[in-house]
C-alpha cells in the first residue's frame, strides 16, 4: 500500500479524551496488514545505519518500535509508564495535550554511549518524547533521533525539540 493510504486509515475522533481534543486514533491502522506494513517499512527507513537499539514508548509507540526493531534487526527498550517495572533506572514527569504523564526506564538495559532511536505514534507537545530523551540521555546514551508517524504542529513538539532529528511520516 502507498504511505499516504496507509496515513488515511489513521480515524479523528473529536473531543477525545476531553472536550477539544482532536484525538488521532491509529486503531484502524495497526489493524491493516498493509497499512502497518507501509507505515512500517517508512519508519524503519528513518533509522539511521548506526543506531545500536530502538526506544519505544508505552503503548502505541511499542507496536511501532517492535514492528520497526524486527524489520531493521534492532531491539527495543521499554519505556513504561509508572508502576510496571521492577526495576527503574529513571523516571520523569511531563504535561501532555491532555493531562500530565510520567515515563520509567527500566534498568540495566541501556548503555552509556548507546545510540538510539525513539519512535512513537503521534508527536503532539513533544512532551512524551522530551522525558523519553531525557531518560537516555541520563543514563548517558546518545539519542541519534526521533521517529512518529504523526506530528501535530500546531502543539509544538518540534520546538520542544529544537536540535534534535525529528521524522514524521505526516504533519497536520
Ligand atoms: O507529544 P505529547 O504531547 O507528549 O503527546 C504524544 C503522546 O501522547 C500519546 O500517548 P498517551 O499517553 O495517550 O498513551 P498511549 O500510547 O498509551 O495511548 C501518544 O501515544 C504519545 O506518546
Ligand atoms: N490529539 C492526539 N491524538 C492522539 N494522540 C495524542 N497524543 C497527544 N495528543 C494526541
Amino acid at each position: 500500500m502507498e504511505l499516504d493510504k496507509a496515513l488515511d486509515l489513521i480515524a479523528e475522533v473529536p473531543d477525545f479524551p476531553e472536550p477539544g481534543v482532536l484525538f488521532r486514533d491509529l486503531s484502524p491502522l495497526f489493524a491493516d496488514a498493509a497499512g502497518f506494513k507501509a507505515v512500517t517499512d517508512a519508519l524503519a527507513a528513518t533509522v539511521g545505519p548506526d543506531v545500536d537499539l530502538l526506544a519505544g514508548v508505552e503503548a502505541r509507540g511499542f507496536l511501532l518500535a517492535a514492528a520497526v526493531g524486527y524489520s531493521r534487526g534492532l531491539g527495543v527498550a521499554l519505556i513504561r509508564k509508572p508502576g510496571k517495572l521492577p526495576r527503574v533506572a529513571g523516571r520523569v514527569d511531563y504535561a501532555l495535550e491532555y493531562g500530565t504523564a510520567t515515563v520509567e526506564l527500566p534498568e540495566g538495559i541501556v548503555e552509556p554511549g548507546q545510540r538510539v532511536a525513539v519512535l512513537d505514534d503521534v508527536l503532539a507537545t513533544g512532551g512524551t518524547v522530551a522525558a523519553t530523551c531525557k531518560l537516555l540521555e541520563d543514563v548517558k546514551a546518545q539519542v541519534t533521533g526521533v521517529s512518529v508517524v504523526m506530528e501535530l504542529a500546531g502543539l509544538g513538539g518540534r520546538s520542544v525539540l529544537e536540535g534534535r532529528q525529528v521524522e514524521a511520516l505526516r504533519v497536520c
